[in-house]
């Protein structure tokens, strides 16, 4: 199978807040933005795997500025690695300055997606071909954010984590 670089799988999707999608203080509600972040991302992981994909988990979301409402808002979504069968796709989410139309970063998020046949069965995937510094920084963490959500699911055991406990054994 042949691999794919990140740039195959990006996916920009650009859109108003509408006063349906706000909070009490009239800003973007939380839910609505992991919404279209994981719409963008399972674009950009389908683009990837040329399959019907899942979410499998929210691995990590980061609320890190509010959207005010009719805020023009750009989530962009790339697949930041490829396993056997699940895949990782980082997003970014960024508000327009109306006047200036400058971007600034409000907020980010990481999601894992697998890739299924017609019945649901996770299937295999093409491997990602990292080539930006960024790219192949998310590349390279992505084995331990993997383990960390297998982890916190119970889908595996602490002694299995390795690349996580090297992680943390390199920062003592
Ligand atoms: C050409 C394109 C144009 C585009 C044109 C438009 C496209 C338009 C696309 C629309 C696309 C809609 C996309 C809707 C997206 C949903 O909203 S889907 C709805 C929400 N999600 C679900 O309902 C999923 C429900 N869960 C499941 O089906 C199963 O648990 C799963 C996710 C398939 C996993 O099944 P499983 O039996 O646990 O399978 P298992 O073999 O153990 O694990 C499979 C892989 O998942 C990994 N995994 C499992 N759990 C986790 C976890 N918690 N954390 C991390 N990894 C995990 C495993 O490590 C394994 O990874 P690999 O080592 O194989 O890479």
């Amino acid at each position: 199978m042949k691999g794919k670089t990140p740039e195959e799988s990006k996916t920009i999707m650009t859109d108003l807040v509408l006063p349906g999608e706000t909070n009490p203080l009239n800003n973007l509600f939380g839910g609505e933005l992991l919404a279209r972040m994981d719409r963008c991302a399972a674009i950009a992981a389908r683009r990837h795997s040329a399959r019907f994909v899942v979410t499998a988990s929210v691995n990590h979301v980061a609320f890190n500025k509010a959207v005010p409402l009719d805020s023009v808002v750009t989530v962009e979504a790339k697949v930041s690695r490829a396993f056997k069968t699940s895949m990782e796709v980082f997003i970014d989410a960024w508000i327009e300055d109306r006047q200036s139309g400058d971007r600034t970063k409000a907020n980010e998020g990481i999601y894992t997606f697998v890739a299924v046949d017609e019945t649901g069965r996770p299937v295999k995937i093409p491997e990602l071909l990292p080539e930006t510094e960024l790219e192949k920084a998310r590349y390279d963490a992505a084995l331990r954010r993997k383990q960390l959500s297998l982890l916190l699911s119970g889908k595996m055991k602490p002694s299995e984590a390795t690349e996580l406990k090297a992680f943390f054994m390199e920062g003592e």
